[in-house]
């Protein structure tokens, strides 16, 4: 008898966004090594982030972090009222049914909650994560393999380009100013200034874009957006 086989996944993914945190308050409960890790992450996201644990229970690496950020530390166990201006919940704790509750409690409240390890508490799910400057690359295996999430991620990390964040910290920098030159939204000017920066990423090496300064981001945008063309590199450098 035949059988076939399919690698195709029946249940739906995940929605894969890059949420902004800045300046929401961001909840950790728990002070250990997972604690750590999701303290970096919403810092690095720029929220306003509360550490709840009794001190004793926090790691070196939690330790530092407080010291070091702006960090609202209670040296305590959880209480509910911890919940009341969280707009996100990370639980790290190594008590299971405490993280139950506190995740069940986020649901009934509307606050996202990631509970760790346990999967069908979670609103969303950590991956693992790159950061180069402004780059941001999360590997997800929408909880099937954490593990081979970290393996793929460190893989695609040798493969990033070199220059990569610089270059995307630059072109930032120049559709700032090219904003502010042709400021708008919608109608002929988005479109225009879209195909110009499509014309220049796609014509220009990922190295020259990272190297360029503020003097030769104002020549591109004098003699290039001015003159609805797009220079070559060495006109400008
Ligand atoms: C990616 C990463 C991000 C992070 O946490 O920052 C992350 N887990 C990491 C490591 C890791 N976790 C586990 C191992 C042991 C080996 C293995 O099981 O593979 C290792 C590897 C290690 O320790 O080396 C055990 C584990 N994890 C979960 C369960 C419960 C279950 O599956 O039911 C169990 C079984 C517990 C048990 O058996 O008792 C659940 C989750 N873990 C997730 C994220 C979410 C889904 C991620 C995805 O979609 O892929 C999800 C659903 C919820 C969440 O926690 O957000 C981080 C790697 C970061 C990096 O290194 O870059
Ligand atoms: N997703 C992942 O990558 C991953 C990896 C390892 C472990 N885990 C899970 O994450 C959880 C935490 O792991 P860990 O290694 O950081 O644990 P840990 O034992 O190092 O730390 C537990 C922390 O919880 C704090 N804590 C305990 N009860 C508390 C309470 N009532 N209120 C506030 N804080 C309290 C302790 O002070 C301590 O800081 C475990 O449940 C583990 O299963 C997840």
């Amino acid at each position: 008898m035949e059988t076939t086989t399919s690698t195709a996944s029946h249940t739906p993914g995940s929605l894969l966004i890059a949420w902004q945190l800045r300046d929401k308050h961001a909840l950790v409960v728990g002070g250990g090594q997972v604690a750590s890790s999701r303290v970096q992450h919403v810092l690095a996201a720029g929220a306003k982030v509360t550490v709840i644990s009794p001190a004793d229970g926090l790691n070196e690496e939690t330790k530092s972090l407080i010291d070091d950020n702006h960090i609202v530390f209670h040296d305590r166990k959880f209480l509910s009222t911890d919940l009341d201006d969280a707009d996100m919940v990370l639980t790290a704790i190594d008590d299971v049914e405490l993280s139950r509750h506190i995740g069940a409690s986020c649901r009934a409240r509307r606050i996202p909650v990631n509970v760790a390890d346990d999967p069908s508490y979670c609103d969303f799910y950590f991956g693992s994560q790159i950061r180069q400057g402004p780059l941001q690359i999360m590997v997800s295996t929408n909880g099937k393999s954490p593990k081979l999430a970290n393996i793929i991620r460190r893989r695609i990390e040798e493969s990033i380009p070199k220059g990569a964040g610089e270059a995307i910290e630059k072109v930032g920098l120049l559709r700032e100013k090219l904003k502010e030159r042709a400021p708008g939204v919608g109608g002929d000017v988005s479109k225009r200034r879209m195909k110009w920066m499509v014309d220049l990423c796609t014509s220009w090496e990922l190295d020259d874009l990272a190297g360029l300064d503020d003097g030769q981001i104002e020549k591109l945008l004098d003699e290039g957006w001015e003159r609805n063309v797009v220079p070559s590199r060495d006109s400008v450098y």
